[in-house]
């Protein structure tokens, strides 16, 4: 039992399924030193499961087998989570922190995760190529600027798969130049978690598709 920390909620053991032992383990770690490693801010223990991993998961039914990069996966959101959920789906867990970076490597390793590689890289960086399937992104930079560093790390046909705020709308206004740009098909906001994490938890995905 850590201090402060969410007890687990029910809808824990539903999104996670037979994967529920990774998913303890990993928001334990979390909750254990997220702190003092500088991933998660102080006042984040009383709503870690919710706010934090359980928002996460909900975006697994979304990926489908293949290759997918998170951009700025920090604490290991929505990746790690992802990966736990997903065995099918091979991860890039794309970082530029050196701290993030030996901490995703670490949980990945002590998860027993063979479905995760982490590259120590900002998603601009012209080594990370252009065939990823899907790209996933959790409170990274809002779409305008989020879509140009995301979009070119996709193969034809492959899908962004952003979280994002209630402000999601505001931010589509703003980013109409960079879809055309990118050539963005098939746009469209999910609503994922109603029903399952309370009202004020429920989560956004811009979803769309590269030419
Ligand atoms: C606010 S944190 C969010 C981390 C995590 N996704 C989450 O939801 O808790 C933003 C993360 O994005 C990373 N980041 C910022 N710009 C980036 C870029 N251009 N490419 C890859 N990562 C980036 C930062 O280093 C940081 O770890």
């Amino acid at each position: 039992m850590i201090d402060g920390l969410e007890p687990e909620p029910a809808a824990a053991a539903e999104l996670f399924g037979p994967h529920l032992e990774q998913g303890r383990a990993f928001t334990t770690a979390l909750a254990r030193h997220g702190e003092e490693l500088g991933l998660i801010g102080p006042l984040e223990l009383p709503r870690l499961w919710t706010r934090h991993v359980l928002n996460s998961a909900l975006v697994a039914p979304l990926l489908r087998p293949g290759r997918v990069g998170d951009v700025g996966s920090g604490a290991g959101l929505p990746g790690l989570v992802l990966a736990i959920m997903r065995p099918d789906v091979e991860f890039t867990l794309i970082e530029p922190m050196e701290r993030r970076v030996a901490w995703l490597e670490r949980q990945a390793e002590e998860l027993g995760l063979t479905n995760v590689t982490v590259v120590r890289a900002r998603a601009e960086d012209s080594k990370l190529g252009d065939s990823l399937d899907q790209v996933t992104a959790r409170a990274v930079s809002a779409l305008r600027t989020l879509i140009p560093v995301t979009a070119p790390l996709l193969r034809a046909g492959g899908e962004l798969v952003l979280m994002k705020g209630a402000g999601v709308d505001g931010e589509i206004g703003s980013a109409e130049k960079v879809i055309r740009k990118y050539k963005l098909s098939d746009v469209e906001v999910l609503v994922l978690g109603e029903g399952i994490v309370p009202d004020s938890e429920v989560t956004r995905v811009f979803r769309a598709k590269v030419d």
